[in-house]
């Protein structure tokens, strides 16, 4: 099995990330996505949405696509969620399946600063997705690091959560840049009074 995972805060998830995970998907011939929210991001502030809410809204965002499922080991196992304690439980749970780990050109420069980032590239390759107005730039990274990181073009889409996050707060729409289902959970769950007093 090819499994790719799509990690990531989802605070909310956005049609960039499903337009990733579907670039991936088809260009490794990924048997299944597993879209993985984490607990705490290791190098970002906290979410605002819950868990429990992000989880959510990613379920109803990846629906209608059979390949696209969701994983909780990062919200099951609590505290700061680094990737590599996570790569390297799953090696351990699913020893016949090859990873790819899926990221925005954005965090490839970063790369060397994740957790334990030698002994992750023996875990898992990363998948990278252009972002728009990140160029991909492997010369600065190890070794090790560089020889796992395939590259796949993608619509640059230039959304991100918190642009969505921005608009809530505004009162400004989110139709279309969200799933419509994540868009009338958003309306319903009175996220605009929710993130009325948030700084970002
Ligand atoms: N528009 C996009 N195009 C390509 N990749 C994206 C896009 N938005 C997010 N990603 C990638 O998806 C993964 C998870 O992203 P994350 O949940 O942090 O969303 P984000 O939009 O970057 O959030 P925030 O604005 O809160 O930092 C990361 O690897 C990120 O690079
Ligand atoms: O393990 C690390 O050190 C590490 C550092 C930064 C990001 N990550 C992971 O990369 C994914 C995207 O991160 P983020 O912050 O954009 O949501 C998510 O699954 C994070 O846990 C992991």
């Amino acid at each position: 099995m090819k499994i790719g995972i799509m990690g990531g805060t989802f605070d909310p998830i956005h049609i960039g990330h499903l337009v990733a995970a579907e670039t991936v998907r088809e260009g490794l011939g990924l048997d299944e996505v597993w879209f993985m929210p984490s607990h705490i991001p290791p190098h970002k502030a906290e979410a605002g949405f819950s868990g429990e809410e992000r989880m959510h809204m990613v379920e109803l965002a990846i629906g209608t696509q059979p390949a696209f499922r969701t994983l909780d080991i990062e919200l099951r196992r609590g505290g700061v969620s680094y990737t590599v304690d996570t790569m390297s439980e799953l090696a351990g749970k699913y020893p016949d399946a090859r990873f790819h780990f899926i990221i925005g050109t954005d965090m490839v420069n970063y790369l060397p600063k994740w957790e334990r980032i030698e002994e992750l590239a023996g875990l898992t390759r990363f998948a990278a997705v252009g972002r728009a107005g990140y160029e991909l730039d492997k010369e600065h990274l190890p070794a090790a690091v560089a020889e796992v990181i395939d590259y796949f073009d993608m619509p640059q889409l230039e959304l991100s959560s918190t642009e969505i996050r921005g608009r809530l707060k505004k009162g400004r729409s989110t139709r279309y840049l969200v799933p419509e289902k994540v868009h009338d959970y958003l309306q319903r769950s009175g996220s605009h009074a929710a993130y009325a007093g948030t700084t970002d």
